[in-house]
């Protein structure tokens, strides 16, 4: 049982003036989450043993109900725009004593963990549920503390998140119901109006990548894995784009599938888990992640599962197209237990561009690589996103994560250059998206090709082979790749009509010098120059 209100305060929830609660239950494991989460009707029981559980109206993150309270100790290192977008103290203060009378006489459940693996940049977070199932997302995320760590856990950052609390708009300063809050001055996330889980993972994402550049570590959305000769390769990308699926590889040691540090002496993980697309998950594309969805202590969100036979639909998007699993990173078979690897000898951007004008894999000197980290460039197709159309949307997100970033681009940028420099990084652009046409017309990138490409990019396999420089994007296209077909590799080439290729191409290249205008008085000629349009071509 968890421990009776009385005793709460002694356990400093006080600090977030919490009482008179119901029950409180610290740490639990996931047998015991298992059974609340189930007793409470909060979650259903699949075959195999994952948990199921629907999380209504909102199966995404909701970038737009995302604030950071405007403060002082904050306010002139924050990006402010229309991403990290202001709240007034005052608007904070009342959802959080909103959350205090809500939370009187209910039960709350406790997880604490440390967000980043190397125990000289790790976070102490606790984090604060309603109900049991998003406690277990939170155990699965995060990396959870020794016995002895957890006998005197200090908190420097808790998150609470309460999703049967909804705001007032008109009253509370927020946009709609649902609400993202992060106070950097109080040390606190206050999550309310939505129960997808990744708002819990996000909002911690976004405290680190506020708090780790001024110790001179860059917060990346990015996953990595280790290969055989030691290599450390990162894949930063938007939303979708790859970074799970293709960092799960069985010749390569995993280190993480999203959230990672570059310190100066290597690369560790945020995480302690993986929180994967399983949207038409293939079992012969992708097996580690595959076995996942059926084992005991992985959390599915908004999976379609059969209500008598238990059986899970995979291939559904009943309910949406982001449909997750989240996982402890054990799961996978060959994984870095210390959740760390070197200093990256390989750096890939993922882009899933569904004009299909990119190559499937191109090199990327150092001010190209400059270029496309800044525009963080993907392409959404219908259907991952409300009110999409049926074309593509491209989409520019700096730093492969805008929604997560907190400080100017320039400062991740600045440092991924110094660092790429000082490791002798390679730099790859990798588009998992469209080839012979634009979606619609032509057809998902293989992902067995896609990881053919990767394997030979980062064995070292493409170093000798000839390059020629993109027409329209100026980026190093090599003219062969060990078991790929070299038709492939020049999108041109895929495509029926050549000069629908060159209208298209030819427009994103503008779509991109439009992004980038933000960027120019932040950088040198040489990135400006990277991402210009070759005059050669028309
Ligand atoms: N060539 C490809 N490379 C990588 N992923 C692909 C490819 N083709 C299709 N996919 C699909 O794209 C999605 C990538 O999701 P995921 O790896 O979770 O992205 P991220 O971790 O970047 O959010 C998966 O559903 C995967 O099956
Ligand atoms: C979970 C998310 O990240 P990713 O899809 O990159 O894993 C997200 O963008 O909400
Ligand atoms: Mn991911």
């Amino acid at each position: 049982m968890g421990t009776q209100g009385a005793v709460v305060s002694r356990h400093g929830l006080q600090s977030l003036g919490l009482r008179n609660l119901k029950d409180v239950y610290w740490n639990l494991t996931a047998p015991a989450l298992y059974e609340q989460a189930l007793t409470r009707g909060e979650a259903r029981l699949a075959a195999g043993g994952p948990l199921v559980a629907l999380t209504g109206e909102h199966t995404g993150r909701s970038p737009k109900d995302k604030f950071i309270v405007e403060e002082a100790e904050s306010r002139d290192d924050v990006w402010w725009g229309e991403v990290n977008v202001p709240m007034e103290p005052a608007h904070f203060g009342r959802l959080l004593a909103k959350a205090r009378a809500y939370l009187q006489g209910r039960d709350l459940f406790v997880q604490d963990c440390f967000a980043g693996a190397d125990p000289a940049y790790r976070l102490p977070v606790r984090i604060l549920t309603e109900c049991a199932w998003h406690n277990l997302f939170a155990r699965n995320m995060f990396i959870q503390p020794s016995h002895d760590e957890l006998a005197d856990f200090d908190p420097a950052f808790t998150v609470l998140q309460v999703p049967g609390l909804q705001a007032d708009p008109e009253t509370d300063g927020t946009r709609s119901e649902c609400f993202v809050l992060v106070s950097f001055a109080q040390r606190i996330v206050l999550i309310g109006g939505t129960s997808y889980a990744g708002e819990i993972k996000k909002s911690v994402f976004s405290i680190l990548n506020y708090l780790l550049p001024e110790r001179g570590v860059l917060p990346m959305h990015c996953s990595a894995n280790i290969g055989p000769k030691g290599d450390t390769a990162i894949f930063f990308g938007l939303s979708g784009t790859g970074k799970t699926t293709l960092s799960a590889d069985g010749s390569r040691t995993l280190i993480g599938d999203d959230e990672h540090g570059w310190s100066d002496t290597g690369v560790f993980n945020f995480e302690g888990g993986c929180y994967a697309k399983v949207i038409r998950l293939s079992a012969e594309a992708e097996p580690e992640i595959y076995d996942t969805t059926r084992r005991f202590g992985t959390v599915l969100e908004n999976v379609v599962m059969d209500a008598d036979t238990r059986v899970l639909d995979l291939d559904s998007a009943h309910y949406t197209e982001n449909t997750r699993a989240s996982y402890p990173i054990d799961f996978i078979p060959n994984v870095s237990a210390a959740g760390q690897g070197g200093l990256p000898k390989n750096i890939v951007m993922l882009t899933a561009d569904a004009f299909g004008v990119l190559p499937p894999i191109s090199r990327l000197t150092p001010e190209q690589a400059m270029y496309h980290f800044l525009s963080g460039y993907t392409a959404r197709v219908a259907g991952t996103e409300k009110g999409l159309g049926s074309e593509p949307t491209a989409t520019f997100s700096t730093c492969f994560g805008a929604p997560f970033m907190p400080r100017h681009p320039s400062v991740y940028a600045r440092m991924l250059r110094d660092k790429m420099q000082a490791a002798g990084a390679n730099c790859w652009l990798v588009n998992t998206g469209w080839s012979g046409g634009q979606y619609g017309v032509g057809r998902r990138m293989d992902i067995k090709l896609t990881r053919a490409m990767l394997c030979a990019a980062l064995a070292g396999q493409l170093d000798g082979v000839e390059v020629n420089a993109h027409p329209d994007f100026g980026v190093l296209v090599p003219a062969n790749c060990p078991d790929v077909p070299s038709e492939v590799l020049d999108p041109r080439a895929t495509w029926g009509d050549a000069q629908a290729y060159d209208r298209i191409a030819h427009d994103l290249v503008k779509r991109f010098e439009n992004n980038f205008k933000q960027f120019e008085p932040y950088v040198d000629e040489g990135v400006l120059a990277a991402g210009i349009y070759q005059a050669a071509a028309e």
